[in-house]
């Protein structure tokens, strides 16, 4: 589905939002001059033959915005929609992510653009290796680490690990996280998310003085973050109204069971047509009545269009980039809290972390240690962004912005430039 507002520029839009938090920051336009820009934009044209014996030249981007916290970290998206742009917005939001929740790494993200679900299995591995070839000059387990992002998956990390380690002649599997559990991967990556944006939603209603228990969620996106989102908001009490994929939506007023609507999905291809729902256009998942509203899907879909026709009293954003300013300012003055993207989604790079100095070390945890330690980090952060929120009677985001902008910024002066 093509976003509706044609000139959008998730890019400009990242921009915009680090203006506003350099601003309430006082950062100099010297310091803002560095951290708006990405450090590196590597595109790569690359061949492919597909099954039919034809080749076919693909395009693909990896993004580094900023290095100066540590290693560069970010996922991997293969769409039709990939541009420069919306990979450089991407990267600038790892950045901000990986510092608001305090992990060690800076920003970035890559993409194909190419339609994966026109591609057989033998076609998407050619293409994986040969773009991770292509991107390997910037990547490696000390510099710039992938992982999964839309339309990538543990299967697309194993066979990038296997063809870094390919090149080097012995196994890397830091090279990249969301990696199968028996190449190194971690346990509850694939959960990360979605787990992530339950333990922040859970912060947030807490400090609200209730429960998530009998609260209706809406979900765009019914993929790894949205599918296990609905699963695991079910699985706290929640019941799951509405949820959509690039097809369309379904609602229920009395509720859907996530896991008898993933079988449909996998037996049709998508979930409109669920027996007993209604179905509903794409973005009309997004004003269904209901308390807790989760995007899921991708950038640009919370705009002035739609602000204020929406219900929720919460928006825990497991995309990347989904509400526009305008909309944001719009939601605030409605008194909707969203927990923006870069602390709401943030258990993915979080437990993608874990995986790292797992494999570094050669010694992998339990997932009870992971959980633990997820839910502290989540918890410490969005305890953090909210204090500051109302310190500066601004929304989370505009906090979550300053806090991570503070973070990068302090560690780039530190550090000092080089005369
Ligand atoms: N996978 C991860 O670990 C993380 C993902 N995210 C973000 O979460 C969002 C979803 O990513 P995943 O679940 O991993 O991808 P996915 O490929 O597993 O699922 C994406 C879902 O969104 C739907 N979708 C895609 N484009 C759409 C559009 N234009 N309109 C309506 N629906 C659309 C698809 O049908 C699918 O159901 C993205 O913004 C991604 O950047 C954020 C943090 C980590
Ligand atoms: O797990 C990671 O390293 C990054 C995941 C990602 O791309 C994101 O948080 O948007």
């Amino acid at each position: 589905m093509s976003r509706e507002v044609t000139s959008f520029n998730p890019y400009q839009m990242a921009v915009q939002q680090f203006e506003l938090a350099a601003k309430r920051l006082a950062l100099s336009e010297d310091l803002r001059e560095i951290l708006r820009k990405p450090k590196r934009e590597l595109t790569v044209n690359f061949p492919v033959r597909l099954d039919d014996g034809r080749i076919k030249t693909f395009t693909g981007y990896r993004v580094q915005h900023n290095v100066n916290r540590g290693p560069a970290k970010g996922g991997i998206r293969f769409s039709e929609d990939v541009s420069l742009e919306e990979v450089k917005a991407l990267a600038m939001w790892m950045t901000w992510k990986c510092a608001v929740v305090g992990i060690p790494y800076g920003g970035a993200k890559g993409g194909v653009i190419c339609d994966p679900k026109r591609m057989s299995s033998a076609e998407l591995e050619r293409l994986t290796r040969r773009y991770t070839t292509e991107i390997s000059i910037i990547i490696g387990p000390h510099s710039d680490i992938p992982a999964p992002d839309i339309n990538t998956n543990s299967q697309v990390m194993a066979w990038m690990m296997d063809t870094y380690s390919m090149h080097a002649g012995y196994s890397i599997p830091a090279v990249v996280t969301g990696k199968p559990l028996s190449i190194g991967g971690s346990e509850c990556r694939n959960e990360a998310t979605a787990t992530g944006v339950l333990f922040a939603t859970r912060r947030a209603v807490q400090r609200m003085g209730t429960t998530l228990q009998g609260k209706r969620v809406s979900i765009q996106g019914f993929g790894n973050a949205g599918s296990i989102a609905a699963r695991l908001f079910a699985a706290d009490g929640c019941k799951i109204v509405g949820v959509s994929d690039t097809q369309g939506g379904i609602y229920s007023e009395i509720g859907l069971d996530p896991a008898t609507v993933m079988r449909y999905k996998q037996a049709h291809g998508s979930v409109v047509g669920f027996p007993g729902a209604q179905s509903i256009g794409v973005k009309d998942i997004l004003e269904v009545p209901c308390e807790i509203l989760i995007p899921a899907a991708t950038e640009g879909m919370i705009t002035v269009e739609n602000a204020e026709r929406i219900q929720a009293r919460i928006i825990a954003e497991a995309a990347n980039g989904p509400t526009t300013p305008e909309a944001d300012r719009i939601l605030f003055e409605r008194g909707c809290q969203v927990i923006p993207d870069i602390l709401a989604n943030a258990g993915g790079v979080t437990v993608s972390y874990f995986e790292w100095v797992q494999d570094l070390q050669s010694f992998f945890w339990g997932p009870e240690e992971i959980l633990q330690r997820l839910e502290v980090i989540i918890n410490r952060s969005f305890d953090a962004v909210v204090e500051l929120a109302e310190q500066h009677h601004c929304d989370l985001r505009l906090a979550a912005n300053m806090l991570a902008i503070s973070r990068v910024a302090e560690a780039t002066q530190i550090r000092g430039i080089y005369p």
